[in-house]
């Protein structure tokens, strides 16, 4: 399956703005209450807006002309109370969508991580983790943004533009139909250039992404760059990084601009018709001077809206942009389903058997030809081969890291698909060759995800330690269990990773431990005391180690020589040793 989001965009079908808004407003669906009270709280601050300049065109036609004072105290009151009212309404509405951006953020990246967490490790072999990052925080965050400052001027803007719209008409149907009709062009102008203006915000946010990944990968690598002094080479990428977002970010910043002069030009247009056809009207006696007053209150309270419109169509835009990268990923299914299989785990003394398996990597040429294999419980099996010969492909099928192009892996007899992740995990235990450590002690690492002895006290930890040989081991840590580790740094080294990472797989008491060059950074004491607990695991214990030093394996039942896309069975160790010395096949 192709989990390439930047591929997988290119192939994207196009939908209409009002799906996307749907599916926007649908993200936010369970804040009813909340939404309900901005929304009153719109409407009455629309209808105060509106409300005002008919009370000053009366105001002024009745009691203005008439020099009657009083009226236009009072009148005056009243427009302060409603300017109050406005402004605690106002209030309201923005504190309310804070609320709704902030929780709608907050759940939109706890979906994301989730999914992220869902899915195999396909899709992090086909996507750069800062592309990732930056759909994380980013991009969630142009949704935040639209939804908190947005959506509610959004939706107040197109009240008072509807209700100075109605107005206009009702009090001068040919006047109001003059005075609208510039708003046409602004309509016909908006549904011309949106489709561009989106795909600008989505290059932009791309190029971000890519910006994202490009630090990532440097920041991730610096030793490396740092001793073949390589930074001009980062430097010289990152430059070129930097600058195609550079361009991607103007070329977003005029397409959303571009709706304020146009919008402004227009608006201007609507008040020039207002006044030449309104002083018209006047001098032939059809309309008085302060009903021109509120119409032309009116039309600034229909077009300035409009152009509020234009800069928040803009940022509805970027949040569509946003959205795009987002649901690519939550769209996205893990392609290790769980299936049925009928079939009842069966007591006989294969563990996990490989039948006519056929692997190939995303876009790649086939990797394992073919393969059949049967592994016993108890016993230890070796694989050994070139490098690149196809090792930790075979040890990651069998612990379903990937599914078969071809064939089935068998877990007691059942298809190895028809096991959730946490059966599965349970059963099968792997140690990488690059074990990964969270940020935490040694006591968090060695129990990450292992629930039977998540509340035991150190002391009691310490126990099972020892009843599982491993009491050497946490020896090496200078403070035992309390020892800090940090996911990406040094203080500890990389043996020391793989201990960790070691006590980790056998606690969980696995039916198969996979050991993927587990040894490799081992000095040859603790690989010794290494092999003496493997010696002591629960003899029902299947293991199955990868290894390119020899005398790590020398007390395998079976040993498998992959390589050139086969697994064969390379019979003793003398005769392994030939296979690997002259790197070529046998039978
Ligand atoms: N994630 C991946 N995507 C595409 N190809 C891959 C991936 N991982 C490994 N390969 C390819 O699969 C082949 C077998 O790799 P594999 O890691 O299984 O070999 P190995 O025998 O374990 O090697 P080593 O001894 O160096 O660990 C190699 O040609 C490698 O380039």
């Amino acid at each position: 399956m192709n989990y390439n989001l930047n591929q997988v965009n290119g192939k994207e079908e196009k939908k209409s703005t009002f799906a996307v808004l749907k599916k926007l407003l649908k993200l936010i669906s369970h804040e009813r209450k909340n939404l309900l009270l901005a929304f009153i709280a719109i409407v009455i601050n629309s209808a105060l807006l509106l409300l005002s300049p008919l009370i000053i065109g009366h105001t002024i036609d009745n009691y203005v002309s008439t020099k009657q004072f009083n009226g236009v105290l009072l009148y005056s009151g009243v427009l302060l109370a409603m300017y109050l009212v406005t402004l605690v309404t106002g209030y309201l509405q923005t504190k309310l969508m804070g609320g709704v951006g902030q929780r709608t953020l907050y759940t939109l990246r706890n979906a994301i991580f989730s999914k992220l967490q869902e899915l195999p490790v396909s899709f992090f072999s086909q996507n750069k983790a800062g592309d990732l990052i930056s759909r994380v925080n980013n991009d969630t965050d142009k949704l935040n943004q639209f939804f908190s400052q947005s959506l509610m001027q959004f939706l107040s803007s197109i009240f008072t533009m509807l209700g100075a719209g109605i107005f206009l008409l009702v009090i001068n149907l040919k006047l109001g139909a003059a005075t609208l009709t510039p708003a046409l062009f602004i309509l016909i102008f908006t549904g011309l250039v949106s489709a561009w203006v989106k795909k600008k915000n989505v290059v932009n946010l791309k190029s971000v992404g890519n910006l994202s990944a490009g630090i990532q990968e440097s920041l991730n690598n610096f030793k490396v760059i740092i001793a073949f002094n390589r930074r001009d080479y980062f430097r010289k990428r990152f430059d070129e990084t930097n600058k195609e977002n550079y361009k991607t970010a103007i070329g977003a910043g005029i397409a959303n601009t571009i709706f304020i002069p146009v919008f402004g030009f227009f608006s201007s247009v609507a008040q020039l018709i207002v006044l030449v056809y309104g002083i018209h009207l006047i001098s032939i006696g059809e309309f008085t001077i302060g009903l021109l007053i509120s119409y032309l209150s009116y039309a600034v309270n229909f077009y300035n809206p409009l152009r509020q419109l234009a800069a928040l169509w803009s940022s509805f835009q970027v949040a569509m942009a946003g959205w795009d990268r987002i649901s690519q990923i939550l769209s996205l299914e893990s392609n290790l389903r769980v299936v049925d299989d009928v079939a009842q785990e069966t007591a006989s003394s294969s563990l996990l058997t490989f039948k006519n398996v056929h692997f190939s990597y995303a876009d790649g040429e086939e990797i394992l030809h073919n393969i059949s294999f049967d592994l016993e419980k108890g016993k230890t099996y070796a694989l050994i081969g070139p490098t690149g010969g196809g090792k930790t492909t075979t040890a990651s099928l069998m612990a379903r890291l990937y599914d078969t192009t071809k064939g089935t892996v068998l877990l007691n007899g059942k298809d190895i698909r028809s096991y959730t992740a946490e059966e599965r995990s349970k059963k099968i235990g792997f140690i990488l060759q690059e074990p990964f450590l969270f940020t935490g002690t040694v006591k968090d690492n060695i129990l990450y995800s292992n629930i039977a002895y998540k509340d035991y006290t150190n002391a009691q930890l310490e126990d099972v330690i020892k009843a599982a040989h491993l009491e050497g081991l946490l020896a090496l840590f200078d403070r035992g269990l309390e020892t800090e580790v940090a996911s990406n740094s040094d203080n500890i080294s990389l043996g020391q990773k793989q201990l960790i990472a070691f006590m980790r797989a056998v606690l969980r008491n696995p039916e198969l431990l996979i050991l993927d060059e587990a040894t490799a950074n081992i000095d040859t004491i603790t690989e010794k005391l290494l092999s003496d607990i493997l010696k002591k695991l629960p003899k029902e214990t299947t293991l199955v180690i990868i290894a390119h030093r020899l005398n790590t394996i020398e007390n395998a039942d079976e040993i498998y020589f992959v390589n050139s896309g086969e697994v064969i069975k390379a019979g003793t160790l003398d005769h392994a040793m030939n296979m690997l010395l002259k790197g070529k096949r046998s039978s």
